[in-house]
């Protein structure tokens, strides 16, 4: 995805938040050489609630960024609906910010000046810049590197950028797909928290997509889960009280369970 394409994920908002944003019967076919096509999305549903912390659990290729995607409007669907409040949405009407696998940062401005690339993308008065890079790399623990390029960071560090970089442009919904996979794991549980921080006091929507079930279990409100045909099988509230400690034996459990359900529906 260019740069470009990923500033048009995001739009003004419409004046639908606050609502659950439904997805219904989302179906979606991918060309593939010499067999026609696959079914990537089989009839999904999924419900978006404001200012829950969701996240989209299943085996790699099973189509959770395609999901992801019609979500951001980078994918459009074969069929189905996006509703809210009552009204059909499409993803302009959506204030969205995406963080990906990977920071995608560019490496030759500075960590401010990344953020304020995002920010003048969006259209957001350069009176404003100062106070939103400062304010956001402060949440993300990176008020001394604004001056920094992305070169000079660890991999967590830019990981940290890019969180700051998608929060200064004050999107209702964040789409994050395997935003700490490719971290070690010392590395991504400091973020998991941090992020968890800033989800609870920024009061943010949070729409994640993970293959690891412990870490759904320790962000997530609820999880859906889908298997490798695209098919959405379940959805399962935690139901743990927060915070959330990574060796609570509650965690153990709700995560065994769910490798059970998983074992049933995917590895048959
Ligand atoms: N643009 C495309 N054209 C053709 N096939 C595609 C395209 N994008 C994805 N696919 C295929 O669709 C399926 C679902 O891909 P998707 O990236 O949505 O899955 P995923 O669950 O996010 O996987 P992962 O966890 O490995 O990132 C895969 O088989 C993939 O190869």
């Amino acid at each position: 995805m260019t740069a470009a394409e990923e500033e048009s994920v995001s739009a003004a908002p419409s004046d639908t938040g606050g609502d659950t944003l439904e997805l219904r019967d989302i179906v979606k076919y991918y060309p593939k050489p010499g067999q026609g096509r696959i079914q990537v999305l089989d009839e999904v549903d999924l419900d978006v609630e404001a200012g829950a912390f969701v996240s989209l659990l299943g085996p790699s290729g099973c189509g959770k960024t395609t999901l992801m995607n019609v979500v951001s409007g980078l994918v459009e669907p074969n069929e189905g609906t996006m509703r809210r409040g009552g009204r059909d949405v499409s993803p302009d009407d959506l204030s969205l910010g995406y963080i990906f696998q990977e920071p995608r940062l560019l490496d030759w401005k500075t960590v401010a000046g990344n953020i304020e690339f995002a920010l003048e993308a969006r259209g957001v008065p350069e009176s404003e810049w100062d106070d939103r890079v400062a304010r956001y790399l402060e949440m993300v623990n990176l008020d001394e590197e604004g001056d920094n390029y992305p070169t000079r960071l660890s991999g967590g560090m830019k990981q940290r950028v890019a969180i700051a970089r998608a929060l200064a442009i004050e999107p209702e919904i964040i789409l994050m797909d395997e935003p700490f996979s490719s971290l070690d794991e010392i590395t991504a549980r400091d973020l998991r928290e941090e992020l968890l921080d800033i989800w609870k006091q920024e009061q943010k929507t949070v729409l994640f997509v993970t293959h690891d079930i412990n870490e759904a279990v320790f962000l997530s409100d609820y999880i859906y889960m889908m298997n490798s045909n695209g098919k959405m099988f379940a959805r399962r509230d935690v139901s743990i009280d927060r915070p959330r400690q990574y060796d609570d034996p509650e965690i153990a459990q709700r995560e065994a369970e769910l490798y059970r359900e998983f074992h049933e529906h995917v590895v048959e």
